[in-house]
């Protein structure tokens, strides 16, 4: 097992060439927020913006539509019951991510085998909260096509994914799961671990002030916006945004009894630009 330092946020996080336009830095689609959990899609397309993906989408119901644009006027609105533009959204994309705040009823997996049926060869898939566990009750499988599947569980997701009972959840007993599934798995707790094909890595940061609602649909809208805006970079995008989310968390968390997820997004820009200026020997103080 590697531990992950900050030297992947150099590695990953550079000057962008002036030579650029938005779609320089890829396009994402979130969908997910159903009439309840409109907070959880807004917080990922939140962080995708901030991330700095070049072209966001949040395809979400549409009750959430007039408060997504209040909060990010940066991001454009589709209702996700619209199978044909959220698929027309999705072949354009280069990141997908599914789950946030997605409900586990009808509608929901509806929804979730409709991404399924347009994501195609090449494409990053982030699948994250709900729509795990509705492929783990529906034993739905993962599309066959030739993308890079990436699974943000928590400990009670990844159980229902795995049948591995949270109290045996063992670096072993993971390990063996995650080579079942052909995928990359960020199983989300203190210390979050990174499985991906025989590697583990660990993050070594990161406290019990980030223990709220809406800090996993913040990562996974990071996970998503990494991967989309740093496509060439792989495995190594989604370990830089992992380790991202929990170094702006404790930085926030110096003065703060909790971090608010949204706060972790909006510090972005700050964080990403004080890396991408430094070398790597440096610690990252992104509010000193
Ligand atoms: N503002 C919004 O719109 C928000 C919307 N959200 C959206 O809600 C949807 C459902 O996601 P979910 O995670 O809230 O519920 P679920 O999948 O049933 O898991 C909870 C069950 O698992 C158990 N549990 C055990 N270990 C655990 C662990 N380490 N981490 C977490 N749970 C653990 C836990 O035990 P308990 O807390 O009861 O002791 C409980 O029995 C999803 O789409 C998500 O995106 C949320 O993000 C919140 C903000
Ligand atoms: N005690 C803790 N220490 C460090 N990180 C934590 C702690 N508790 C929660 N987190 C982080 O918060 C996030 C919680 O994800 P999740 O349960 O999916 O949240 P939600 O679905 O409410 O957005 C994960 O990134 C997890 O690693
Ligand atoms: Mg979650």
């Amino acid at each position: 097992m590697q531990n992950l330092d900050e030297s992947i946020l150099q590695k990953v996080i550079k000057a962008r060439p002036q030579e650029s336009f938005k779609g320089t830095f890829g396009k994402i689609v979130l969908v997910g927020g159903n009439e309840n959990f409109g907070g959880a899609i807004i917080m990922a397309a939140t962080a995708a913006v901030y991330g700095g993906t070049g072209l966001v989408t949040a395809a979400t119901d549409p009750a959430n539509s007039a408060a997504l644009h209040a909060q990010l006027p940066e991001a454009m609105f589709a209702d996700f019951n619209d199978d044909q533009l959220v698929g027309d959204l999705i072949v354009a994309a280069d990141t997908v991510v599914v789950g946030p705040g997605l409900g586990d009823n009808a509608q929901s997996l509806h929804i979730l085998k409709n991404v399924f049926e347009y994501v195609h060869d090449g494409q990053t898939l982030v699948i994250d909260g709900s729509a795990i566990t509705l492929m783990a009750r529906e034993n739905l499988k993962q599309p066959a096509c030739q993308i890079s599947v990436i699974y943000t569980p928590h400990q009670m997701e990844w159980q229902r994914l795995s049948g591995i009972k949270i109290a045996d959840q063992s670096v072993e007993n993971n390990q063996k799961a995650v080579q079942k599934l052909n995928a990359t798995v960020v199983l989300k707790k203190h210390h979050t671990e990174i499985y991906h094909d025989d590697q583990v890595f660990k993050l070594p940061i990161g406290s019990a002030a980030q223990a709220v609602g809406g800090m996993g649909d913040t990562l996974a809208g990071m996970v998503g916006s990494f991967t989309a805006e740093f496509k060439d970079d792989g495995l190594d995008a989604v370990l830089a945004a992992v380790y991202a989310h929990s170094a702006v968390a404790d930085q926030i968390a110096e003065n703060q009894y909790i971090v608010l997820p949204h706060q972790i997004s909006h510090a972005l820009p700050a964080f990403m630009k004080k890396v991408a200026a430094q070398d790597s020997k440096t610690h990252i103080g992104f509010m000193d």
